[in-house]
């Protein structure tokens, strides 16, 4: 009788414990238990001799990557949503398919960009400060005190009407806010039914108009930037900006412009250009009450990890037994 061998998979991050203890009963899984990033050589190295790579959204997987890996690595399972980290049309030209981990982080991420949505105009970060970062500051209740803005009756403008942005306008819908949205393409009649949503398929026009502005699209060639230092000019200085997506659909640099310059409220920001590289003047800016600042963190929940990590091995065993992996990732998608 002959054993069948295991297929070998090369995971750069560390996962969940349980997460870790299956793959390994299924795979022969190299994991990371120290979690320490891989470098571009290690990840070369890796794609040399497994079947399989998961990578995360921290690893670049570029085409000078994809195009040295061994011939028998057939299928990069990510574990993340967003694939902006790889490059699926090289992957694709090599025959490599591409799968990734959708709708198990819709929720936590919709939960946290409303976190967002409701901390800046109503200075929840500043006013937990007062407390623990200045004690005695506090002399008690005041009328005119910490005065933020109010958010029910304000009009919201998502951009990127799909799997999150669905749902945070869901929330902003409970929370008062009228619905306005813009995307590649209109949402079903019912779901706009639903959210009374109103849809704007000039996005300039829509920004002009909303009190806040909800980035949840991804990042591809067609959104870097989207929101331009033209596109935010065309923003009104009482407006608010929340980006749970990835940090260069929008132009950083003019943001920061903005915000200096009082053309703009504030922004709640959990995605960075640079990341881990936070500019220094947006720390700045959240210390003066401007931003509140999360290190990308929208999706972290102990649920959404373990569901993550099924979801990556559902997608690794279904490609290994032959069938089409339920999360592949098309190019030019
Ligand atoms: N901060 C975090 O921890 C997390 C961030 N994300 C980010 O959120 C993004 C969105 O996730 P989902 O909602 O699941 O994706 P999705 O694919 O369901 O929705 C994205 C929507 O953006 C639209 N879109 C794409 N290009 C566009 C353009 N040029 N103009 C207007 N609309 C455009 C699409 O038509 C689609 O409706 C991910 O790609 C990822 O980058 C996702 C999970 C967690
Ligand atoms: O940003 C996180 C993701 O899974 O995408």
């Amino acid at each position: 009788m002959t054993t069948k061998k295991k297929t070998k998979v090369y995971i750069t991050r560390k996962l969940p414990d349980a997460v870790e203890t299956r793959m390994r009963e299924l795979f022969d899984a190299e994991l990371n238990i120290d979690d320490t990033p891989r470098s571009a050589a290690q990840l070369a190295a890796a794609m040399k001799s497994a079947d399989v790579l998961v990578p995360t959204v921290t690893d670049r997987i570029d085409a000078a990557l994809i195009d040295e890996a061994g011939p028998q690595l057939k299928l990069i399972a990510s574990f993340s949503n967003g694939t902006d980290h790889i490059d699926v049309e090289a992957a694709a030209r090599k025959g490599i398919t591409v799968t990734n981990t959708p709708n198990v982080l819709t929720e936590d991420t919709a939960d946290m960009t409303m976190a967002l949505i409701l901390a800046v105009p109503r200075r929840l970060g500043e006013g937990a400060r007062v407390l623990t970062d200045r004690p005695g500051e506090w002399a008690g209740w005041s009328p005119t005190w910490m005065l933020g803005r109010r958010i029910h009756g304000k009009r919201i403008g998502i951009v990127g009407m799909g799997r999150i942005g669905t749902a945070v306008a869901r929330r902003a819908k409970a929370f008062g806010l009228s619905i306005h949205y813009h995307n590649r393409k209109r949402v079903t009649a019912t779901t706009e039914d639903e959210l009374e949503a109103t849809y704007w398929e000039s996005l300039d026009q829509m920004l002009a108009r909303v009190d806040i502005v909800s980035v949840n699209c991804p990042s591809t060639p067609a959104t870097f930037h989207l929101l331009s230092a033209r596109r935010l000019a065309l923003l009104q200085p009482t407006a608010y900006l929340v980006n749970t997506a990835r940090g260069d659909v929008i132009d950083e640099a003019a943001l920061i412009k903005s915000l200096r310059e009082g053309k703009l409220a504030g922004a709640g920001l959990d995605v960075f250009e640079n990341e881990p590289a936070v500019n220094p003047k947006l720390i700045k800016l959240a210390n003066e009450g401007k931003v509140v600042l999360l290190p990308h963190m929208s999706s972290a929940t102990i649920e959404g990890r373990i569901d993550m990590g099924d979801k990556v091995i559902i997608n690794i065993r279904a490609f290994m037994d032959g069938h089409r992996p339920p999360n592949r990732v098309l190019p030019g998608r």
